[in-house]
């Protein structure tokens, strides 16, 4: 036990977090040292989360700095968006590294994130010195950092889609159309009116169209991935909510440069992610049945009417969020990233 890392989990009630307890507790080098919630009556993670019955004797605490810093190296927040930013300051000045699944150090300049957010950012110095979590792109930057942004669950699968298009200048930059959609569980465990069973149980609908806040995480990347040259990448990025209970399907449309041919991209994409285990560059049209409750992120492309069409799918809750935090905290540790995660 004393040459595994201690891992606090803030936020411990929500499903983002269930996730990382059910993969953690699989992980050969790490303990979960902590946990915090803010219900009063210090809940047994086994009680928040049934399905972890038997498998992790821990009780929440509310949330302390010091107390965890005397308890783990890690901080995995599972918070939402703010609430994060706030807790991330106090841990980083007691020398714990913090991997943030909120988006509240995804995108580099505090004005866009207020913009998109509708809040001020407090922590300049995090935003500057965060590292944006997808290690299929920025792997090299993981190991170092002290703060990771882990990537939104839309922009994760978006940007996965798109990359080697742009890494390859294949592409026009802007008008790209990405039309998403997520199951439930991407809304998380918090009620909302819309994710009320009768509203959208056999319901179907696009939501935050034109104004999603993945959208600017998305563009940001794939500017970064064009290398800074030319114009800035622009989506048209438009979610949808499917009653199911987790998953993401993205279709991607994309206008070629230069005419397309659909093997050679097959190709293309295949050597892009040949160093990265969890994407499956596969021929067949990606169902999100078939990555749920993996890390793996599923990708395919076509040509049709001499547009490209990219197709990727996974699971929101473990690629989307608390597998790629597993990732990222495994090449931290100097870890294979595959630990606990296939
Ligand atoms: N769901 C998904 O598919 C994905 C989620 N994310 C991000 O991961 C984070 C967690 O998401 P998810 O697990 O779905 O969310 P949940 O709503 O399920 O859980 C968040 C938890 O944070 C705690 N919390 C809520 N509000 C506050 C607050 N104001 N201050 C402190 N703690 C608070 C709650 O725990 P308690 O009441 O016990 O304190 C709650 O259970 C979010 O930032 C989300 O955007 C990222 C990618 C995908
Ligand atoms: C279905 C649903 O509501 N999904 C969430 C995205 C969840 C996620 O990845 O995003 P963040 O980490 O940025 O919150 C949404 O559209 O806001």
């Amino acid at each position: 036990m004393s040459s595994r890392v201690g891992v606090a989990i803030v936020g411990a009630s929500g499903y983002a977090a269930r996730e990382l307890f059910r993969i953690l507790l699989n992980h050969p080098g790490v303990a979960i040292t902590a946990a915090t919630s803010r219900q009063d009556e210090a809940p047994r993670v086994d009680a928040l989360h049934p399905s972890l019955a038997r498998r992790i004797d821990l009780v929440c605490e509310p949330f302390d700095a010091d107390r965890i810093a005397g308890k783990a190296d890690f901080a995995l927040l599972a918070l939402p968006h703010t609430a994060s930013m706030a807790a991330v300051p106090p841990l980083r000045e007691r020398g714990v590294k913090v991997i943030d699944l909120s988006a509240d150090y995804r995108l580099a300049d505090a004005q866009v994130y207020a913009d998109w957010y509708g809040h001020a950012h407090t922590d300049a110095r995090g935003l500057d010195e965060a590292v944006y979590g997808l290690p299929e792109l920025f792997r090299p930057r993981i190991p170092g950092a002290s703060l990771i942004a882990n990537p939104g669950c839309y922009s994760s699968t978006s940007i996965l889609a798109l990359a080697p298009l742009i890494a390859e200048d294949l592409i026009e930059r802007s008008g790209i159309i990405v039309d998403a959609k997520s199951g439930v569980s991407g809304g998380g465990r918090a009620p909302k009116p819309s994710f009320h069973f009768p509203e959208c149980n056999e319901n179907f609908s696009a939501y935050g169209v034109g104004r999603h806040r993945h959208t600017p995480e998305i563009d940001q990347v794939l500017t970064a991935v064009a290398g800074g040259k030319g114009d800035p990448v622009e989506t048209i990025f438009t979610p949808h909510l499917v009653p199911m209970d987790r998953g993401i399907l993205a279709t991607v449309y994309a206008q070629p440069k230069r005419t397309a041919v659909e093997h050679d991209l097959i190709e293309l994409y295949r050597s892009f992610y040949a160093s990265s285990p969890f994407v499956r560059v596969v021929s067949h049209l990606p169902a999100t049945k078939d990555s749920s409750f993996t890390n793996f992120c599923d990708i395919t492309v076509r040509v049709v009417r001499g547009k490209i069409l990219v197709l990727a799918c996974l699971d929101n809750l473990v690629k989307g969020a608390a597998g790629v935090a597993v990732q990222n905290l495994n090449l931290m540790l100097g870890h294979p990233e595959e630990t606990a995660l296939l």
